[in-house]
Parts: structure tokens; C-alpha cells; sequence
């Protein structure tokens, strides 16, 4: 991070010295407010165009999980919600506080960790945390402890001497412990353990079920899959859509090995409606079938299927085809 990014960082925690409720004068935000909302958002860097018109809207309560390959514009999307840069054009609101006007009172509502989350080397994780609790006006001091002991963080050693999962740590710990109506996550789970990376994903559903929001990028598809209500896909800086994940698990392939006590009827397979694809092994068919199996199955009971076994339906395909083109040209 350079040296105006870490000031422009700093800023944002010095926003949330008040306490993070969702609206400062005490009237709850009503529910239909968006969490985040983006109209038109356009980031140019130079002749870049990183974020190009794009119109995003996050209800509150939902983890939402934003996928677009290297170079798509998600950290952009980030750093123009939680205000550490300026949109070209187009308007960012955060729990109907524009960001561009009104940037200290949106920054206080949120919780954020940046995709490249550093902290001064020399102090402890403990001194650091408790740096920002005070910059903070005192927010979230007790969830220290709290925090460090479900991930795992020892938190008496220098940041300068942890690993980069422990590092990691640090930066989740800073974004949840003011328990903040938005958090804002790039790429959370970066180099955290299988055990680190279980915890973080209970706390983000803990958030949700608190009502809070929770808006993360990974490229990590099954903790989105394990996590997310609704998922947004950008790329080239183009937001391409938003669903639900269980319209999207509809949509996705689902795989299913039927055993035969004699050779697969590949061709009467091939002809069930929604089958993509059937791949022979010895007796069994390994088909990928869209939507239900019914068909499938029907056109499969009169040749004898002995065994059939099935598969969750992995977003595994749809993904890669998002990903596509549309990265860092
Ligand atoms: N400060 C900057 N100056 C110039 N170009 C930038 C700057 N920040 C981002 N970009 C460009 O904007 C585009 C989007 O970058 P961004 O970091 O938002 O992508 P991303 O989706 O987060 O990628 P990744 O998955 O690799 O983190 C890229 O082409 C990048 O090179």
C-alpha cells in the first residue's frame, strides 16, 4: 500500500470513531435502503477504463459475492464504495449516503479490509488492533480478544513477523470487530488455512444473521458457493449480471453416474432432454444434465441402471464461462 493509500486508510478509520450504527441521527435505515448502491459507476485511469457504467445494487442482510477475473474491476468497485477513490462519474450511496459528498458518515457505517491489508511492522497485532479501536473512539476493543482466539491470531507478535494467513488475520479482525452494518471484503480469505478460512466464513454468516451486509470479491468459487446469497459477475469492468445463488445452482450442471448391468445406451442417454454431455467408462455413464434428472432417468430404465449416483451441481462450468475474456487487457 503506498503512503497516501495508508493516509486515505487511516481517514476512513478515524471516520469511524463514531459508532457504527446505521444511521448517526438514530432513525434505522428502512429496510428497502440498498447496502451499496452504484449508478453508473465509471472509473478511468488515464485511457483505462476499469469500471465502465456499472449499476450495482446490494440489499442489507445478504452476503453478496462479486467474481470477475484478474483485472475486472472489483477491487476498483471496492475502493470507490468505501471512498478511498473518486468515481469519474456515475454515484456510489452506502445505506443512502452518497460517498462523494457525504464520505466520513458513509465510511462509518462500514468495516473494510483491503485487498493488500498491511499494518505498521513494528507493532504487536494487539497494539496495532487497539491503535485502531482508539482511532475509533474505543469501538470494538473487547471483540479483540474475541476474534484473535476463534482464528487463531496470536496476537503478541509483531505484524512485521507474522505470516501472511496470520496477516491476513489481522485484517479481518480490524473489519468485523466494530461489528459494522457493511463490510466491505477484497478478497478475505487469502492464504488463510482450511480451519481460518471455516472461521471466517462462520463470521461472515454471523454478520448476515445479525441483518448485517457483507460484500466480498473472490476468486475462491466454493467459498462463494459455501456463502453467498446473491453473486455479481464483472468483466472487463462491466457488471454482465446479478442472481441468487440458488437461481445460478439451477442453471449449473449437475452430474450423474448411472451404472448399467450391460453396456450404457449412450445414444438414448444423448437424446434425454438437458443432457450436455455422457462420457462411458467400462458400465457406467458419467452424465452432465441441466435442470432436473426426471428425463434422464426415464430414458435410462429400460436398459437396466443397477446403481445411480449423483453429484452436487458445480458452478465450476458457469464460472469459467463468465471468466471468459474479460480481464486486464
Ligand atoms: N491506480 C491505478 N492506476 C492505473 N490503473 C489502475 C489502477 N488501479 C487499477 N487499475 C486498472 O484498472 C483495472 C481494474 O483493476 P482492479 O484492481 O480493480 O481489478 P480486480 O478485478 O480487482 O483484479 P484482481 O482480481 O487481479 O485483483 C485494471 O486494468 C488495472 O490495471
Amino acid at each position: 500500500m503506498s503512503r497516501l493509500q495508508t493516509k486515505l486508510v487511516e481517514h476512513l478509520h478515524d471516520a469511524q470513531r463514531e459508532p457504527a450504527v446505521a444511521d448517526p441521527r438514530g432513525i434505522l435505515p428502512a429496510a428497502d435502503l440498498a447496502a451499496i448502491r452504484t449508478e453508473g459507476l465509471t472509473k478511468e485511469f488515464g485511457k483505462r477504463v476499469a469500471l465502465d457504467h456499472v449499476d450495482l445494487r446490494v440489499p442489507q442482510g445478504v452476503v453478496f459475492g462479486y467474481l470477475g477475473p484478474n483485472g475486472a474491476g472489483k477491487s476498483t468497485t471496492i475502493r470507490s464504495v468505501v471512498g478511498l477513490i473518486r468515481a469519474t462519474s456515475g454515484l456510489v450511496e452506502v445505506l443512502g449516503h452518497d460517498v462523494a459528498r457525504d464520505r466520513d458518515a458513509a465510511q462509518r457505517l462500514i468495516g473494510y479490509l483491503p485487498g493488500d491489508f498491511v499494518a505498521y511492522p513494528d507493532l504487536t497485532a494487539a497494539e496495532y488492533l487497539h491503535h485502531l479501536t482508539c482511532l475509533r473512539g474505543g469501538a470494538g476493543a473487547s471483540a479483540i480478544p474475541v476474534l484473535a482466539e476463534r482464528l487463531d491470531l496470536p496476537l503478541d507478535r509483531r505484524f512485521g513477523s507474522l505470516s501472511h494467513g496470520n496477516r491476513q488475520k489481522v485484517g479481518i479482525v480490524q473489519a468485523f470487530m466494530h461489528e459494522p452494518p457493511l463490510l466491505v471484503l477484497d478478497e478475505p480469505s487469502t492464504g488463510l488455512d482450511p480451519l481460518g478460512q471455516r472461521e471466517f466464513l462462520a463470521m461472515v454468516r454471523e454478520a448476515r444473521d445479525q441483518g448485517r451486509t457483507v460484500f466480498l470479491s473472490s476468486h475462491v468459487l466454493s467459498e462463494v458457493e459455501a456463502v453467498a446469497d446473491v453473486v455479481g459477475v464483472l468483466r472487463g469492468g462491466r457488471l454482465m449480471f446479478t442472481d441468487s445463488l440458488s437461481n445460478l445452482q439451477r442453471q449449473a450442471l449437475r452430474r450423474i453416474d448411472l451404472v448399467f448391468g450391460n453396456a450404457p445406451p449412450v445414444e438414448a442417454l444423448r437424446r434425454a432432454r438437458g443432457v450436455h454431455e455422457v462420457v462411458v467408462t467400462a458400465s457406467t455413464a458419467h452424465v452432465r444434465v441441466e435442470g432436473s434428472t426426471a428425463e434422464l432417468l426415464r430414458a435410462a430404465a429400460p436398459y437396466g441402471v443397477e446403481n445411480v449416483r449423483t453429484h452436487e451441481a458445480d458452478l465450476g462450468d458457469l464460472f469459467l464461462g463468465w471468466y471468459g475474456e474479460g480481464g486486464e487487457s
